[in-house]
């Protein structure tokens, strides 16, 4: 059927029955094993999962990984032009849950967004973010154990749609003419070599997005969901995105104003506890997560926005190469590091495994194995108690032992 992708035999596929998912004690999981130090911390993600899901269940149940192709690899598998192939994503459509590495995007000009395209294709509208600090992790800040927050991120719109024309292309010079002789724009500075981009943010694309989060917070027992945005500036799109949000609150989950306004709050229907919803612009946001992280929980933010808030978030817990993520749509959910393939460290077996691993932790609590999760994050805790870490926490830590990205795997089994 798949032409360089062999099915595991002995495995069954994830899937959805009644809108709830069926895993079966042998589920098929698809992976990527992503370009740069994806061939480092990809296979430590696969060792630690598997001693993970053999410690909480024996033989009773084992993950059956595919191998995909996408990025650099699937060039040589496939032929020099084909980056994503279409069963790639007719894979991930087949088989629900899959898990990716990174992939590189060259940076002004060349192909678009490899990742930016999985999630645009397969309707992956949430990236789902969680920053949490791990005790001993060496950070930069005075009170790390006061972040707590899970980012939602909107994955399927803002500049991120890529309609941007070259300064001095065709297309630019058009769109450029339109809108000075259709739209009454005058305040294009220098017309001549100005490239264009286009930020598209709907209603619809925003409040599936607010929706998930406030649902989380519920689910999840969270204090407070504040919506991030750029609204005093792109009043249409940032700020359509606040007012939509605060829409949503109140016509799906029936919330009040708090003291008055402008916040509002809900009662969580779980347990009768408040949750505030509440918003913060852009920039003040980047220093209130610093200054008072305790008062932010779950963020639900528009593309860029979350880009930014998630990487900076995860160096107030040490960095990127301890921060998870996840892509989530109504049907299929891909999960994947937050951090990019750090070309200078790739294939030295060097960089840290638990942005992958935690990201894995993740996808096994989505599958319903929550002991093999814990057993996840019991172990990556255990390696940094012992203080056996890889180069980024053993540059910051006292006393501690640098290990490989392959060795920091083995601790973290031996930790489980
Ligand atoms: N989802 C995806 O697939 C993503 C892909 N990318 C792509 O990756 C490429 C490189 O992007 P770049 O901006 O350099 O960002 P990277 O995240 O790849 O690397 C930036 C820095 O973060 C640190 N870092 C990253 N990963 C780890 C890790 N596992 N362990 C420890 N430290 C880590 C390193 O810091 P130090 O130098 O201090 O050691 C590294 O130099 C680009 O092509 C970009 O488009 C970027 C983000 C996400
Ligand atoms: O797709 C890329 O190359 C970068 C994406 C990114 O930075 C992210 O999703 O966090
Ligand atoms: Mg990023």
């Amino acid at each position: 059927m798949y032409t360089n992708v062999h099915i595991p035999e002995n495995g069954e596929a994830i899937t959805i029955e009644n809108g709830l998912l069926r895993v079966p004690n042998h589920p098929i999981i698809p992976f990527i094993e992503g370009d740069g130090i994806g061939v480092d911390v990809t296979p430590a993600m696969l060792m630690v999962v598997d001693a993970a899901v053999s410690k909480a269940y024996g033989s009773d149940r084992q993950i059956h990984w595919m191998e995909v192709y996408a990025g650099e690899k699937a060039t040589q598998i496939y032929d020099s032009e084909t980056w994503l192939p279409e069963e790639t994503l007719e894979v991930f459509k087949q088989f629900k849950v899959g898990i990716k590495g990174p992939l590189t995007t060259p940076v002004g000009g060349g192909m678009r967004s490899l990742n930016v395209a999985l999630r645009q294709v397969l309707d992956l509208y949430v990236c789902q973010r969680p920053v949490q600090w791990f005790t001993g992790v060496p950070t930069p800040v005075k009170k790390p154990s006061e972040v707590n927050m899970v980012v939602f991120r909107e994955n399927s719109e803002d500049i991120y749609s890529g309609i941007e024309y070259q300064a001095g292309s065709e297309q630019a010079q058009k769109l450029i003419s339109f809108l000075q002789s259709e739209m009454g724009v005058n305040n294009i500075r220098f017309t001549d070599l100005c490239g264009v981009g286009i930020k598209p943010v709907s209603k619809e694309g925003s409040q599936r997005l607010v929706r998930k989060a406030i649902q989380y917070a519920i689910d999840h027992d969270r204090a407070s969901v504040t919506l991030v945005h750029k609204g005093n500036i792109m009043k249409y799109t940032e700020g359509a995105f606040k007012e939509w949000g605060y829409e949503l609150a109140k016509e799906e989950f029936s919330a009040q104003l708090l003291n008055g306004g402008p916040w509002y709050k809900i009662e969580n229907p779980k347990n009768g506890r408040e949750i505030i919803i509440k918003d913060v612009i852009a920039d003040s946001m980047l220093q209130q997560m610093l200054l008072r992280p305790a008062e932010y929980d779950v963020i639900a933010t528009l593309n860029l926005n979350g880009d930014y808030l998630s990487d900076a978030l995860s160096a107030q817990v040490g960095g990127i190469g301890i921060a998870p993520g996840a892509n989530i749509g109504e049907k299929i959910a891909i999960f994947e590091a937050t951090h990019g393939t750090a070309p200078k460290y790739a294939g030295l077996n060097k960089v840290n495994p638990s942005s992958v691993i935690l990201s894995a932790e993740m996808m096994l609590r989505h599958m319903g194995w929550v002991e093999a999760a814990d057993l996840l994050l019991k172990g990556i805790s255990g390696a940094i108690n012992a203080k056996t870490v890889t180069y980024d926490f053993e540059r910051l830590m006292e006393g501690a032992t640098l290990v490989t990205c392959s060795q920091f795997g083995e601790c973290i089994i031996e930790n489980m």
